[in-house]
């Protein structure tokens, strides 16, 4: 049986007086959910969340992390430095990571096994471009995805992994619930070649998720949740959309 889980993306989003509005929400309106449930603000606001949330149910991440061990990298921040203030989670090569900062499978699988060292469980993000899918090549995109990034560590604990059609993202177009679950179950077939515990890991489903479109896309068998982005940054809809979930 796979716990559901919810996940706020809250991207380049969130001041100081945000953070603590939407969390106090968050916090005050959770009602003891069968659902686990994460809130991923920006690195610096990362600590304030985790003294916002602390005995609640919600759980703290960040949005990426360095491959690199702590040290002389400016600008970077160590997966070591994300679980010490108080992280559980990490999300991992987001279409906006590999399409503003060119990273790589190789890149991505670098910071998995960081990421894993330092005791965090990864969100491995995962999907094709609108220009791939309508070229029929949407599963090719996403098992190159997969292999690249978890090939030469099968048994990362904790793994997720977060189907993102990217142009789903931000777009307001949902893949249909038909088409998500197709790919959710391409990628147990992928994950279980690839030697990774396929039945055991959640895989959730991100772009344009809603309170609207939640429950349906949550009735198929292979999707176990959400990454969600813009309607994270709205209490209401983000607990309705934990709420459809449960
Ligand atoms: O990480 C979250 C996804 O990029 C989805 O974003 P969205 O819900 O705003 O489409």
């Amino acid at each position: 049986m796979r716990q559901p889980l919810i996940v706020g993306n809250w991207k380049m989003h969130g001041s100081r007086e945000s953070v603590a509005e939407l969390l106090t929400s968050l916090v005050t309106g959770s009602t003891g959910e069968s659902a686990d449930v994460a809130v991923c603000p920006t690195y610096v606001h990362l600590a304030q969340a985790v003294s916002l949330c602390a005995n609640s149910p919600i759980a703290v991440g960040a949005q990426d992390c360095s491959h690199l061990a702590t040290g002389a990298r400016t600008g970077e921040v160590a997966a070591p430095m994300i679980a010490d203030v108080g992280c559980e989670w990490v999300i991992l090569g987001h279409s906006e990571r590999r399409a503003y900062h060119g990273e790589s499978d190789e890149a991505i699988a670098a910071k998995l096994t960081a990421a894993a060292e330092a005791g965090l469980k990864p969100i491995l993000c995962v999907g094709e471009t609108r220009e791939e899918r309508e070229a029929d090549k949407a599963e090719d995109v996403v098992a190159l995805q997969l292999s690249g990034a978890l090939r030469s560590q099968p048994d990362l604990k904790g793994l997720v992994v977060a189907y993102e059609p990217v142009w789903a993202i931000g777009t307001g177009l949902t893949a249909s619930p038909e088409q998500a679950q197709a790919m959710h179950a391409f990628i147990r077939d992928e994950l279980a070649a690839l030697g990774v515990d396929a039945v055991n890991t959640r895989l959730l489903y991100g772009g344009s998720v809603k309170a609207g479109n939640a429950a349906e896309l949550f009735a198929q068998p292979d999707i176990d949740g959400a990454l969600v982005g813009g309607a994270a940054l709205v209490a209401a809809e983000f607990q309705a959309i934990v709420d459809a979930a449960t």
